[in-house]
């Protein structure tokens, strides 16, 4: 028995609520498993109980192998055990839940059957189990769990288990537990921390390695090559970057079977993968965190982390993929200069101590012509295309950067410090996209920096001038000042000799793309990525180029009028209109050829006169003023109006880049957004034909609130108010 089995199993059987927490791989699924079976057996449940006991698991994945072990340990038992993992038939689950004994399920799905499936009961329910506890949070799951622990009778047990334990833990610990004995956890009240090294395996060795991004994928190649005899479990930051190594890599045969794992997969896919892998000797699985938490695959030798965690938490359960009960295993973590000391404070921080190893830069051997080269393959459909299934290394570089920008600490995470160019070159493209939130933190960094470099600079000077008269020391900050100012100039003398010398290279293939015959697929998908039109999809959106300078045979120019709205170019139209109207055009011009308003050159008395004197000249000069207020409103009106356009147009794209995000940052975990109903995987209690109903564990964009709308329709009666007053106004004049 494991230790938080021999710790756990005499609470939970006395029929106490439990906290547990122990590493990955310490044998927790049995640690709830034995005393749900237990339970249920000595209080002598029956198949018109009802449900007794209820499994609540993040992922569809873990549901289904905590299932397998239900089968395995209670085959000489009575009860009925059903899984409710949604992307499945609600009708057919529906008439076989109200029979089940035990049920094993997601989140989301479970709800719908306790809001809308008639006769299925849970009053009855003795034991509730919440694995992965965090991990449920984390996805987001927390209102549906709150929904569903409305819909339990209190007098029920809890057990919750997580491998790490994290604020929000403590906080669905407050709320579902009551009096709970805390296992393998001190607590806070204890004086001492929690979640300290007790969630690493003893068997694990860790080591991490610091390289660009731009090298990353050539040391991965490396290191599959000269562990062809591994099974290898490579963790990536989202779906895209997975499928692009994925497909790449596939395409470049390695000499070992290559599968991959992420939430974009078709259901039937995922399982496949998982139980491929489960049943490989040796194999690389590249993944995205859908893979990190719970999942028992036997005997994996090596977890890589191309891509660092988010934070520390991540970081164990990832590397507690490997090392699992009493096995050995390796954990190798991928750090970027920039992320190397903030990550690695992060990880001590847990008391988790990672050796620095050097890869052998020898047997490093860039595939970056190789990916250039399968680009030029067949780069129409295979490369450039959007095709299901084929990833673009487009869509890999925006997925990567927009991964860098989400992640929350940014003491670790430098968007702005990242290689682009570098990268962009490194995954084969011709040169990085043009992505708007990067630009704009580079903006804002190169602001901050300036800022800070006037300022510093500032301050030296002042220190200089001090220093000049008293005229000492003067060349130690004299010499700062240069050092750094050359450093610069090194710099800038770098990038200006890199120039040329570029330009003056030997062409390969990657430059020549811009010139050959590949030129019209190239202009057309480039002119895809800066048209980010009304009918382009977020990516397109998301994407520009920015080296829209090249020179392209083919290439339209783009016409920026088609950006803009029908109703802007008429509001342009009507203010142009205004302007010329309103400012007069008549010139007259004196003996020297210059220009003058004509009232400049009338004579002042006989114009008087011509006005009816004083009197005259006063109401003209009214009348003159009422008609410049007027059209004063007018174009204030316009002006309001045009904000008011813009102001929304950018609340609409940040919305849609917003929808595109927030299913990305889905899609790489395991909270699926495209997952069809229809995916033939039959469960292994419900045979669960395809449905239309929606998937429990499906993302949707919520519904506009009722507000937004009425506040839209408010909007449109001001904006056709200002339209109508515009009108009239001008109609006065
Ligand atoms: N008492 C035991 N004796 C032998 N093997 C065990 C025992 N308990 C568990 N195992 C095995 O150890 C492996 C890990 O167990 P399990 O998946 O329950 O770990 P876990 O603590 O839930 O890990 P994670 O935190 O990653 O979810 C499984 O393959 C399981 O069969």
């Amino acid at each position: 028995m494991t230790e938080i089995q021999a710790q756990s199993l005499p609470v939970s059987l006395k029929g106490k609520d439990v906290l547990g927490a122990a590493r990955t791989g310490s044998g927790k699924t049995l640690s709830f498993l034995v005393p749900v079976l237990e339970i249920l057996y000595r209080r002598k449940w029956g198949a018109m109980d009802g449900l007794g006991a209820l499994v609540i698991s993040p992922t569809r994945e873990l549901a289904i192998q905590i299932f397998e072990v239900v089968r395995s340990i209670g085959g000489f038992h009575t009860f009925s055990a059903g899984l409710v993992i949604g992307g499945k038939n609600l009708k057919d689950e529906r008439d076989r839940l109200a029979r089940m004994n035990i049920l094993v399920a997601t989140p989301g799905r479970l709800l719908q059957h306790m809001d809308q499936t008639v006769g299925f009961e849970a009053d009855n329910l003795q034991v509730l189990v919440l694995d992965e506890a965090d991990r449920i949070l984390d996805m987001g799951f927390s209102r549906t769990l709150s929904a569903l622990l409305s819909h339990l009778p209190k007098s029920r047990q809890t057990l919750l288990f997580s491998a790490t334990q994290t604020d929000s833990v403590r906080d669905l610990a407050r709320l579902s537990l009551k009096k709970p004995v805390h296992i393998g956890i001190q607590t806070r009240e204890a004086g001492t921390t929690t979640g300290s090294n007790i969630a690493i395996p003893a068997n694990l060795e860790q080591h991490y390695l610091s390289c660009t991004l731009d090298q990353k994928l050539s040391i991965l190649w490396g290191f599959i090559k000269t562990h062809l005899q591994s099974k290898i479990l490579v963790f990536l930051s989202s779906c895209k970057q997975v499928r692009f190594v994925f497909e790449t890599f596939c395409k470049m045969h390695p000499g070992m079977p290559l599968l991959h794992l992420h939430g974009k997969l078709k259901q039937t896919a995922r399982l496949a993968m998982y139980t491929k892998f489960t049943g490989a000797k040796h194999a690389v699985l590249f993944a995205t965190d859908v893979a990190a938490r719970g999942l028992d695959f036997p005997a994996v030798d090596w977890v890589v982390q191309v891509d660092a965690p988010e934070d520390a938490e991540t970081y164990i359960h990832r590397v507690g993929r490997t090392a699992r009960y009493e096995s050995k295993g390796n954990a190798l973590l991928f750090l970027m200069p920039s992320e190397e000391e903030g990550m690695l404070a992060a990880l001590a921080r847990k008391g988790i101590d990672v050796g620095k190893i050097k890869a052998k830069m020898s047997k490093v051997q860039s595939i970056e012509n190789q990916l250039q080269n399968l680009a030029f393959q067949d780069p129409e459909l295979k490369y450039l295309e959007q095709r299901v299934g084929t990833e673009t290394a487009a869509q890999a570089f925006v997925s990567y950067l927009r991964s860098i920008h989400l992640h929350k600490d940014k003491s670790i995470f430098k968007l702005a410090e990242l290689p682009a160019e570098r990268f962009a070159e490194s995954l084969g493209l011709p040169g990085a996209p043009k992505i708007k939130f990067l630009s704009k933190e580079v903006a804002k960094q190169k602001k901050n920096k300036s800022r800070a470099a006037e300022e510093a600079e500032a301050e030296v000077l002042e220190e200089k001038a001090a220093e000049a008269a008293d005229s000492k020391d003067s060349d130690e900050d004299g010499g700062d000042l240069h050092e750094s100012s050359d450093e610069e100039g090194a710099q800038d003398d770098e990038e200006t000799d890199m120039k040329p010398a570029k330009s003056g290279a030997l062409r390969t293939k990657y430059d020549r793309m811009f010139e050959r015959k590949n030129q019209n697929v190239l202009s057309e998908h480039y002119a895809k990525l800066i048209d980010a039109g009304a009918d382009a999809g977020d990516e397109e959106d998301f994407i520009t180029l920015k080296r829209a300078d090249h020179d392209l045979a083919g290439l339209e120019l783009h016409d920026p009028a088609a950006d803009v709205s029908k109703r802007k170019q008429r509001m342009g139209r009507a203010k142009r209109a205004l302007m010329e109207g309103g400012m007069s055009s008549k010139l007259v011009f004196d003996d020297e050829g210059n220009a003058h308003q004509p009232y400049e050159m009338e004579d002042a008395s006989a114009w008087m006169a011509e006005k009816g004197g004083l009197a005259g000249v006063k109401e003209a000069g009214q009348l003159f003023a009422e008609g410049e207020k007027g059209k004063m409103q007018v174009a204030t009106v316009l002006d309001k109006q045009e904000a008011r356009e813009k102001k929304r147009e950018k609340k609409r794209k940040r919305k849609d880049r917003e929808r595109g995000e927030a299913d990305d940052i889905m899609s790489g975990t395991a909270v699926l957004a495209s997952i069809p109903d229809d995916d033939g995987y039959v469960s292994p209690v419900f045979d669960l034909p395809s449905g239309g109903e929606s998937d429990g564990e499906t993302w949707t964009a919520p519904p506009p609130a009722k507000r937004s709308k009425a506040s839209h329709a408010d909007r449109q009666i001001l904006f056709e108010d200002d339209e109508e007053l515009a009108l009239r106004l001008l109609r006065q004049r």
